[in-house]
């Protein structure tokens, strides 16, 4: 479904991502780990198309990204920091996103809305939102119109712990309608129950992509945490 053939991206000096090859299907969900700055944000908007690799290509479907919109609307996408028109309310926020969609009603995923009790929150102003509600707000958009592919960035960073459980469980009723989920968390506990592949990065490289039952074969241990360290320890 997602494919990067040898893509390269350089901030001046730096390398953030190096080489990097990969293949993504349906019904995956992976997390995408490694230390800060390693080149995971940077990898997700090469795949989004808001960075330019300056070399390789990214295919979706099969197809060329480069120069093409289309695609992504078939990408929920939930960023690490959601920024929006400030003086707009969260309905405004939908409306306009419906808007450039032009999706019907029939064709909205309005779960996240109802579970996370929005409703009761449309006409409160973006900058008077607290940062989980803010996330809350995201996270919606990102399930709204019913993407084949999501990719959330630190979905539950700032989310309180009710929440976070009713967007994993939402997550897992995705990856089980055969949708490809690609998350970022620094929060390793919580990606136990939802991935089925580690993509491990370092100083933009893959350090090792993997399924997540051969990672705990490999080392024994049945949580991702200590599977993690473990592994990291024999590198
Ligand atoms: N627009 C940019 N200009 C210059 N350097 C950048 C830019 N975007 C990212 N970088 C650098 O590229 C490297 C990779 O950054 P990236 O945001 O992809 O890391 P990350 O793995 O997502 O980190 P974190 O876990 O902290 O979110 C970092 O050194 C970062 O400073």
């Amino acid at each position: 479904m997602i494919e990067a053939k040898n893509i390269t991206k350089t901030f001046g000096k730096l390398k953030a991502l190096d080489n990097i090859s990969l293949s993504f299907d349906k019904g995956q969900c992976i997390a995408l780990l490694g230390p800060n700055g390693c080149g995971k944000t940077t990898l997700i908007k090469t795949i989004l198309g808001m960075v330019v690799p300056n070399s390789g290509e990214i295919l979706f479907d099969g197809k060329p990204i480069a120069k093409e919109w289309l695609y992504r609307n078939q990408i929920g996408y939930m960023p690490q920091i959601g920024r929006y028109p400030e003086n707009m309310t969260i309905a405004n926020i939908f409306d306009m996103m419906k808007d450039i969609r032009k999706e019907s009603a029939k064709q909205l995923d309005e779960d996240l809305i109802e579970s996370f009790n929005l409703n009761s929150m449309m006409n409160k102003k973006m900058h008077t939102l607290s940062g989980g509600t803010r996330q809350k707000v995201s996270a919606a958009l990102a399930f709204l119109f019913n993407p084949d592919v999501l990719i959330l960035d630190e979905p539950t960073a700032g989310l309180d712990p009710l929440s976070s459980e009713k967007l994993k469980e939402k997550i897992i009723i995705e990856k089980e309608k055969g949708k490809l989920v690609l998350i970022t968390s620094h929060v390793l506990s919580e990606l136990d129950e939802l991935i089925t592949q580690v993509f491990y990065m370092q100083d933009g490289k893959i350090l090792f992509y993997k399924n997540l039952s051969e990672l705990k074969n490999e080392t024994g241990e049945e949580k991702l945490t200590k599977a993690i360290s473990k592994i990291m320890m024999a590198y």
